[in-house]
Formats: structure tokens, sequence, C-alpha cells
């Protein structure tokens, strides 16, 4: 019973109410001016992710689902944000991208989703490419092994990384479609995001246990797969045999024209 609990205890539990430890939320919007937003889809539980600059307005949204386009549209249009990028982090199996249709709900918006991906987006982009909004700026890592064309995008101080299906929380991507390799994914996980500051934290584009956030320290010493040697890892990715995500055959061939209504 939290409720019931002193100060010092709820301290020494390190919970965020203690208010001498800052929770996840509290840290995230520490980074002055940021607009920062998680929003969910629950039928195939992914995240979807609303950053802004608080003085410019400008605005990027990180992997939106169609279903949902409205809901961002308004929360873009209510907070007064002009949304400038709607980002792909990866060509996704397991529902249909937002960004075609939230082109058509808000003028001006660009589509963005990795070259390698093989998909179509009004901007096809790499390793090293940057995404400014206002002051902020996120940055692009490859980290394929999921698919050839997942990216994670870094905020530019290294306090948060959007990390796609790369990594999951305790977690990570399926290896088994979509030229999947868990020998590419270990490479990309190690170097690229464990690579970030232990304090960074990791936002997925899916949880399917109730959890919301993570960080890189957390994911270097729980993570039951990618604390793994590579050959454990490797066996680990091929015993999965996960049933096939439902929508496959539709999302895939949406998702490489951007979404449905993508001309
Ligand atoms: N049941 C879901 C699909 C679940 C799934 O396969 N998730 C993918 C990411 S979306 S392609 C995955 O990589 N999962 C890893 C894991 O360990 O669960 C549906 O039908 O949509």
């Amino acid at each position: 019973m939290l409720g019931s609990l002193p100060k010092a205890g709820l301290r020494a539990l390190g919970h965020p109410l203690s208010g001498g430890v800052r929770g996840y939320c509290a840290r995230a919007g520490q980074l002055q001016g940021l607009i920062f937003r998680q929003l969910f889809e629950p039928v195939s539980a992914t995240y979807t992710y609303l950053l802004a600059d608080q003085a410019t307005r400008e605005a990027v949204l990180i992997d939106p689902v169609l279903e949902k386009a409205p809901r961002d549209a308004k929360l873009v249009q209510d907070l007064g944000l002009n949304l400038l990028y709607a980002a792909n982090t990866h060509c996704h199996a397991d529902h249909i991208t937002g960004t075609g249709l939230l082109k058509r709900m808000l003028p001006g918006c660009k589509s963005v989703i990795s070259k390698d991906s093989g998909a179509r987006a009004d901007i096809l982009i790499q390793e090293g490419h940057v995404i400014k909004f206002g002051k902020f700026a996120l940055e692009t890592r490859s980290t394929p092994g999921h698919t050839d064309g997942c990216l994670t995008y870094v905020l530019q101080d290294h306090s948060m990384a959007f990390t796609g299906d790369a990594l999951l929380i305790r977690g990570c991507g399926r290896t088994d479609f979509q030229q999947g390799s868990p020998r590419t994914l270990y490479h990309s996980v190690h170097s690229k995001i464990f690579t970030l500051p232990d304090h960074c934290l990791l936002y997925p584009a899916h949880d399917y246990t109730g959890q919301s956030v993570t960080s890189v320290k957390e994911e270097k010493e729980l993570n039951p797969r990618l604390t793994k040697t590579l050959e454990e890892f490797v066996k680990i990715m091929d015993g999965l045999n996960l049933p096939k995500p439902a929508q496959i055959d539709v999302a895939v061939p949406a998702n490489l024209k951007c979404g449905i209504q993508d001309p």
C-alpha cells in the first residue's frame, strides 16, 4: 500500500512520488522547451510519439498508426503545433502507418522513412540524417536486423531515443521475416543503442506488457535476449516461433506506399 508509506519509504523504493527521485516523465520534461507525448494504439500495441518545440511550435510525429491519425491530428491542432514531419522508424508489418492520412489532414506535413526500407515517402533518410524541429533535432541511426530499413531516432542531447522495433522493453523485434537477421540486430543494438549514455531513455514502437519506457542502463543489464552472447541470441531468436502479425498481408504493401492514403 504505497498510500500509507512515509516519504522515506517511498524514496527507499525509488518511487517517483517520493519527491527525492525524478520519475521518467519528469526527467523527459527536463529538456527545456520540449513538448513530449507518448500515445498508444491498443490493437497493435503501438506507441506513437509527438515531439515539439514549445517556442516555435514545430513538431514531429514518430510511428503514427492509420486508425489513430484523427486523434493525432487533433492533438497537433489543439496544441497549436505545426507538424513538419510524420516519420516512421521502419516499414511496419503489424499495422498501417498513419503518415499518408496525416499528410492529408495536416497540409505541409512531410512523410519520412529510411531509404533502405524500400518504401515511398517525401523524404528518404539514412544514417546521420538530422530531423530538425525548432531548436531540437533527432539524429538518425541505422539499426537494421528486424528489417533492413530500421532506424533509431536520437534526440540531440542523447537523453531520449526512439528505437522502433530494434529494441523493445526487455525484448527486441523479431527477425523471422522482412529481411530479418538476428546477427545484424545484435550488432545494431550493441553498436548503435547500447553505446548511448546509460541514462538515455529508450522509447520503443511497441510494448505488449504494459510498460512504457526503459533506459540504456536497464536494457544493458536486464534485457533477457541482448545481454546474452551473439550465439545465444541467435538461438533465442531462431526459436521464438511467434505467430505472424494479424495485419501483415495488408500492412506491408500499404506501408511500402507510406500508408493507403498516399497517392
Ligand atoms: N500479435 C501482434 C504481433 C506481435 C509481433 O510479432 N510483434 C513484433 C513487432 S510488430 S512486426 C515483434 O517483433 N515482436 C517481438 C516479440 O518478441 O514479441 C499482431 O498480430 O499484430
